[in-house]
């Protein structure tokens, strides 16, 4: 029997390893995979570069977008991998829009760690953005289809431990 499709949206805030670890997760899988940084429109992206937080109705836009990409290739019985912040419930709400099968990859540990890889690399959200995303964050709630995973451990053992809870490492 064909196996209905499956959306991994790994989340979580900046630089806490959601496009390192997907990118592994896509390695093993083959599935078609979207960055979430790539949907935004330019003026997102112009105001993430000056320091500045986006708000919900910077946001509503883009997670369509990402939401609409998803159900394109759900209704074609594709799976797929996405990255994107998904920080609120609210904001998972409208990716659950993709497909039953949406799970979340909730990558979630510690700040210090996050900022310092932050710092270490050429990207143009800024480091100073770190604190508003952590304040924005609400984790995956009871009922909310989905894992936590720590960005301190390894990429192929985070991989791993994903295939593993989603019964796909066989
Ligand atoms: N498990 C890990 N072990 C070591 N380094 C990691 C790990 N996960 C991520 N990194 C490094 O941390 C930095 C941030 O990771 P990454 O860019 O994947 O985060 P992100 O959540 O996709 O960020 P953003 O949302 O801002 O694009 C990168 O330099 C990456 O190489
Ligand atoms: O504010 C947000 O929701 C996040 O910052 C995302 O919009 C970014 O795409 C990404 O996490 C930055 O690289």
């Amino acid at each position: 029997m064909t196996q209905p499709p499956l959306h991994l949206v790994f989340m979580g805030v900046s630089g806490s390893g959601k496009s390192t670890i997907a990118l592994a997760v896509q390695e093993r899988l083959g599935w078609e995979m979207a960055e979430g940084d790539d949907f935004h429109p330019p003026e997102n992206v112009a105001k993430m570069r000056e320091g500045i937080p986006l708000t919900d109705a910077d946001r509503w836009g883009w997670l369509g977008s990402l939401a609409d990409w998803t159900a394109e290739r759900d209704a074609r019985g594709e799976s797929t991998i996405i990255t994107c912040s998904a920080l609120r419930t609210a904001y998972r709400d409208v990716l659950r829009r993709g497909g039953e099968g949406t799970f979340f990859v909730h990558c979630t540990g510690d700040k210090h760690l996050i900022l310092d890889r932050m710092n270490a690399r050429e990207h143009f959200m800024p480091p100073s953005l770190l604190e508003s995303q952590l304040d924005t964050l609400e984790p995956l709630q009871p009922g909310e289809e989905g894992m936590d995973v720590d960005p301190a451990l390894p990429v192929d053992r985070i991989a791993a431990l994903v295939l593993a809870r989603l019964g796909l490492d066989g």
